[in-house]
């Protein structure tokens, strides 16, 4: 079992996470985790903060010479503009004196920074977050509400799919398929084509395209509509795609609820701030299909292996992949703080006003994709060691290699040519 926490606020020193339950062995290149980290701060449409806010890695535990020691696992990132925020988020007490806030136009940065958040923000967790937990401002809840906190997931998902490559041979690339409305799929529109799919190759390509697509025309189209809703004064929102190969059949169970793959995907895509839906394949689009054109019919390959024709499953059937490509799509919200700012209520006056803006994303899709590639791998991580267990990589990678043999042995019928 691989289990994960993380910690931190959004402006606090650092952001926390600890993985407990990764066997030994295990690679794990700096390069590789902080790649993942500035992958994380790409995109058209993101805000001021991730041109100078910088991700300062630390390993602090369950590594030796970069390599995976099977204890836990602890990672810090530091957050480099702490210095400005120590007095309105030290964890200690701190002089009052150096609370002082102001709501002023033109007030020091200093002083804007403190003032207590009482007008809170529609689609945040401000309201409600005061209201559960007693907090007579916004700031103690949207801290750790705010997004900021899945830096510390992608590191986490760097670290599980380095796990899954070197013990697997699985990988996983993630791309986005529609902003706003451009790129919405069509209620008629089959499956992708595979061969038009991203495949794990083609990560790179993904990141340097500003909306992170492959396609040229569709990029275009969805920057502009990023460029068309900041000069409205408004945000966006989309959805995001990932895709993981290699995977072999059977991970997850169709057993039971909370042991089905598709649920436990679904469950941490839907943890990602902002994500309202989720889909495995063709999703809501599959409910308006007829049955003869939802599924994928099944082959022989040309080696005698049993194939789909189609991926419009999405690589799972009865809770467990199937061996093909999962596919798997997380629908974003479009961001909260809107400039063209919405109403609320003032709580310390009970006078109408307008939500907080300071600063913030337009459109945070692109980024949202290298998120949900990191909850993706850090469920696939837990399945793979649930499914062939193991304590190192090697332990992992044979149990892994004998499954596939008996698989292929499994498929073998007097009907076919033996399987190669
Ligand atoms: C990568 C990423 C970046 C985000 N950036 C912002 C932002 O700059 N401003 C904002 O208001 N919301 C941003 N959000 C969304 C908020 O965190 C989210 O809307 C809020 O937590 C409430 O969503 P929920 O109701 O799903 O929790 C971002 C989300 C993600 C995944
Ligand atoms: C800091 C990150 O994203 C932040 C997520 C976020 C939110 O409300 O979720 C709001 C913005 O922060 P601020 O309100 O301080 O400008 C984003 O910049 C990050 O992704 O690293």
């Amino acid at each position: 079992m691989l289990r994960w926490l993380t910690a931190g606020e959004s402006h606090g020193p650092a952001l926390t996470a600890v993985m407990e339950g990764l066997p030994a062995g295990v690679r794990v290149e700096r390069e590789a985790v902080e790649g993942a980290l500035a992958r994380r701060r790409l995109g058209h449409g993101r805000g001021a903060r991730m041109s100078f806010e910088a991700d300062r890695l630390h390993f602090l535990g369950g590594m030796r010479h970069g390599v995976s020691l099977g204890s836990p696992l602890a990672l810090q990132i530091e957050n480099s503009e702490w210095h400005k925020w120590e007095a309105v988020m030290g964890p200690e007490p701190v002089e009052a004196q150096s609370l002082q806030g102001s709501d002023d136009v033109g007030a020091p940065q200093e002083l804007a920074r403190n003032r207590p958040l009482t007008r809170p923000r529609p689609g945040h967790a401000d309201l409600v977050g005061m209201t559960k937990y007693g907090f007579d401002e916004a700031r103690p809840v949207l801290e750790r509400a705010s997004a900021r906190e899945t830096a510390a997931r992608v590191a986490l998902g760097a670290v599980a799919a380095a796990f899954l490559e070197q013990a697997t041979g699985i990988r996983l690339v993630s791309h986005t398929v529609s902003i706003g409305r451009a790129g919405v799929p069509g209620i008629d529109d089959d499956a992708p084509d595979p061969a038009t799919l991203p495949g794990p190759g083609d990560v790179e390509r993904v990141d340097a395209d500003p909306v992170r697509t492959l396609d040229a025309e569709l990029s275009a189209a969805m920057v502009a509509e990023v460029d068309a809703a900041k000069k409205a004064g408004d945000t966006l929102g989309g959805v995001v795609e990932v895709l993981a190969y290699g995977l072999p059949p059977g991970l997850g169970s169709h057993v039971h609820w909370d042991r089905r793959l598709d649920s436990r995907l679904a469950g941490a895509l839907m943890g990602i701030q902002a994500i309202k839906g989720v889909e495995v394949g063709e999703g809501f689009r599959t409910a308006a299909r007829r049955g003869s054109l939802a599924h994928d019919e099944i082959d022989r390959d040309e080696v005698g292996l049993i194939r789909r024709a189609t991926l419009r499953s999405g690589g799972t059937e009865g809770g467990m992949s199937t061996g093909e490509v999962l596919r798997v799509r997380a629908a974003m919200k479009p961001i909260s703080t809107v400039p063209r700012a919405l109403r609320t209520v003032d709580t310390a006056t009970g006078e109408p006003g307008t939500a907080i803006h300071q600063r913030s994303d337009v459109c945070a899709v692109p980024a949202a994709g290298v998120v949900a590639e990191a909850m993706v791998a850090l469920v696939l991580a837990d399945a793979v060691l649930e499914k062939f267990g193991g304590d190192s990589v090697p332990e992992v990678a044979r149990n892994h290699a004998a499954y596939l043999a008996s698989v292929a042995e499994h498929q073998r019928t007097p009907a076919t040519e033996p399987v190669r």
